[in-house]
Formats: C-alpha cells, structure tokens, sequence
C-alpha cells in the first residue's frame, strides 16, 4: 500500500524508473544466452529528490524496516538455524567514493568481516574482479564471487553433478577450492571490448575503464554532466559490434557484460550448494547488498522464502529487499552485533 503510493509518487514526478534488474532471475539450472540488448534506464544514480525526503524516507522504513531496529525479530526467526552471510563490496563494505580505485574497506569492518566469518560461512559477491576484491578485503576465511558472480571461488567441494546442466570449461581445483567460471568462452571478447572502450572513451574527461575480469565497468562520476550522454553514446557504439555482450547501469557506471543467464542470484544460489545448504529447510541466508545487481539475490531470497535480503540505502528505492541499512557504517554495526550474538548465544 504504502510502497504503491510511493511508486505513483515517483512515477507522477517523472523520477526513479526502477529498471527490471539486470538478468532474469530465479536459480538457473542452466547457464542460458540471453539476446544481446542494452537495458534502456537512463546513466544516473536512483535519486529521490522530495520536498520532504526525511519523511519520505521514514514512510518507506516502514516497509523496509532497519535490520538493525529489527534485529531482536530477525535473530528470534535465527535460531536453531544455519546463518550464511552474503555481501556485495562497494557501498556496502566500503562507502561509494569518487576514484574506484581507492574503495578501500575500514580496519573496522575487516574486523568485524572476520569476526562473521568466524561465525558462519561468508562470502562477498562483488561486480569487481575477485582478484581485486580479495586484494580490498584480504581476509582469507571468506568466499569471494567476482565479476557480478561469475567467477566464483567456492567452498573445496564440488557441487552436486547433474544439478548444474552447464559445466564450466575448466573447474579446477586451487588452493583447495573451486573455482566456477561460466563466462570463461567470453575472456578473448572481453579483451577486445575492453581495448576499444578504452580507445573510444580517450577524450572523455573524466570518464575511466576498469578491467573486472568477465565485465567492464565505464565510471562517469568524475565526469562533467555533459559527458554522461556521450558515455552511453559511445558504450552503445563499442557493443553494437559485439552482439554476445550488453550493458546495465550501476551508481555512475555502465557495466558492460556477457550476456548469460548468471547473475549475483546465481552465485548466491551456487555457493548455498557448494555448502551443501541450497536444499536445507534450515538455512537462513543474509544478502545485504546497495545497488541494482544486488536485486537479482534479492529475489532469489524473496522466492525461497528464506533469509532475510537487506538494502543498503539512505534514500526511498524499489527493492525486492525486506529490510535495510543506511550505509556502510550501519552494515559495520550490524556485523558487530551478529558475530556478538552468535558468541552469546553459543
Ligand atoms: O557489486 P559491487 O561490489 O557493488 O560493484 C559494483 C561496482 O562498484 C564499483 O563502482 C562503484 O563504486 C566506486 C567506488 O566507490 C564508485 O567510484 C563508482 O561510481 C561506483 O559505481 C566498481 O568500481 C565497479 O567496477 C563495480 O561494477
């Protein structure tokens, strides 16, 4: 009702298009292609600008109340039950700042990461490459999916056989662990991709390119106004030549990437099997995550039924997310008292 009212607002004022998130969702059995097409939201970030944005705001927590506010009630549904912890990196472990390259993640929340991981089983799942995620967060207890799930380092046991239709090319064992990568027949494009955005984006001020591995990341927020058509302009133009590939829009980033059915859902989904959880009636997974890929684990939390999916966001948004955070300080929080309950209730 309330969450009804506030979409007409938006609509009504022209703000706040909540695209449908960026691949289709649900547990792929399979790794399926999906035509190639560049998803039509506008560059920019999801901004709600009222007249009265604190009690709009506040409206909208009570549809989406503070995981931290809530927290008694979450942990009363925890008990006697098998807490996994998901995480998206920017802007949930580490606040959004205007250089990607400086995300850096607080002494303080890599300690209290330790300490959840300590705790349950904990994996960050980042539209990053996981090398670079890893090197942010440098904590080895934790499962990292980089590349918005597509390259996952799981727990050191293979995933049921026959779950999975698609196999990976090369599952390999390192470090005693896993590694899935489904997007591994797209690295040579990739490149290719990644060398002519590179080329084509040269004169934009501003605008920078980051190699995530099995995506590329177009960053325009320390670009002038101006410039933001042209980035989508020139992203449409590099893709036009690579038909297997599309683009979704992030915060102040176009995400360029291989169009297969695998999303953060998906990684979600792999790493609760590889933990031997996805069937278990007494999983509860936590995905606490800011932005719009993080909706694909949203949801598939929303259909199991399980868990509780947790938005981080100072404004009102459309989520699939029960439950929300404002920043990256309340995430901090929030981990601190799970680990603390945890320890209490052992
Ligand atoms: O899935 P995530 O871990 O949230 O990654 C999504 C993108 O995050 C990064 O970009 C965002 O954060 C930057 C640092 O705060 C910020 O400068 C940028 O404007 C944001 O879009 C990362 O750099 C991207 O590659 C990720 O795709």
């Amino acid at each position: 009702m309330m969450r009804s009212k506030l979409n007409k607002l938006f609509n009504a004022i022209g703000i706040f298009k909540h695209p449908s998130s960026s691949q289709s969702h649900g547990f792929a059995s399979n790794v399926r292609y999906e035509r190639s097409s560049m998803v039509t939201p506008e560059p920019c970030e999801q901004k709600v600008i009222t007249p009265n944005a604190e009690e709009t705001y506040e409206e909208w927590l009570s549809d989406h109340p503070s995981a931290l506010n809530s927290f008694e009630e979450l942990m009363n549904t925890a008990k006697g039950k098998k807490i996994v912890m998901f995480l998206d990196y920017d802007g949930t472990l580490s606040p959004i700042v205007n250089d990607p390259e400086l995300a850096f993640m607080s002494d303080a929340m890599r300690a209290a990461l330790r300490e959840v991981a300590g705790c349950f089983p904990t994996a960050i799942i980042s539209g990053r490459s996981r090398d670079k995620v890893h090197g942010f967060v440098k904590l080895d207890e934790v499962y990292y999916a980089g590349s918005h799930g597509m390259d996952i380092m799981a727990p050191p046991r293979k995933h049921k056989s026959g779950d999975y239709n698609y196999q990976p090319p090369v599952a390999v064992e390192k470090d005693n662990s896993v590694i899935f990568q489904p997007a591994q027949e797209f690295l040579p494009e990739i490149e290719k991709i990644y060398d002519e955005l590179e080329k084509a984006t040269k004169e934009l001020k501003g605008v920078t390119v980051e190699h995530n591995r099995f995506c590329i990341s177009v960053h325009y927020r320390r670009a002038e106004e101006k410039v933001h058509s042209d980035v989508k302009k020139t992203v449409k133009e590099v893709l036009k030549k690579h038909a297997r590939f599309h683009a979704t829009t992030g915060k102040m980033v176009w995400e360029v990437r291989p169009s297969i059915k695998w999303n953060k859902g998906n990684a979600l989904e792999y790493l609760l099997d590889t933990l031997s959880l996805a069937e278990s009636s007494d999983v509860l997974p936590f995905y606490i995550g800011d932005d719009r890929t993080d909706e694909d684990a949203f949801e598939v939390l929303q259909k199991r039924g399980q868990g509780f999916p947790i938005l981080v966001s100072q404004n009102p948004k459309e989520t699939k997310a029960s439950h929300s955070l404002r920043d990256p300080s309340e995430v901090l929080t929030f981990l601190l008292r799970l680990a603390k309950w945890r320890k209490n209730s052992a």
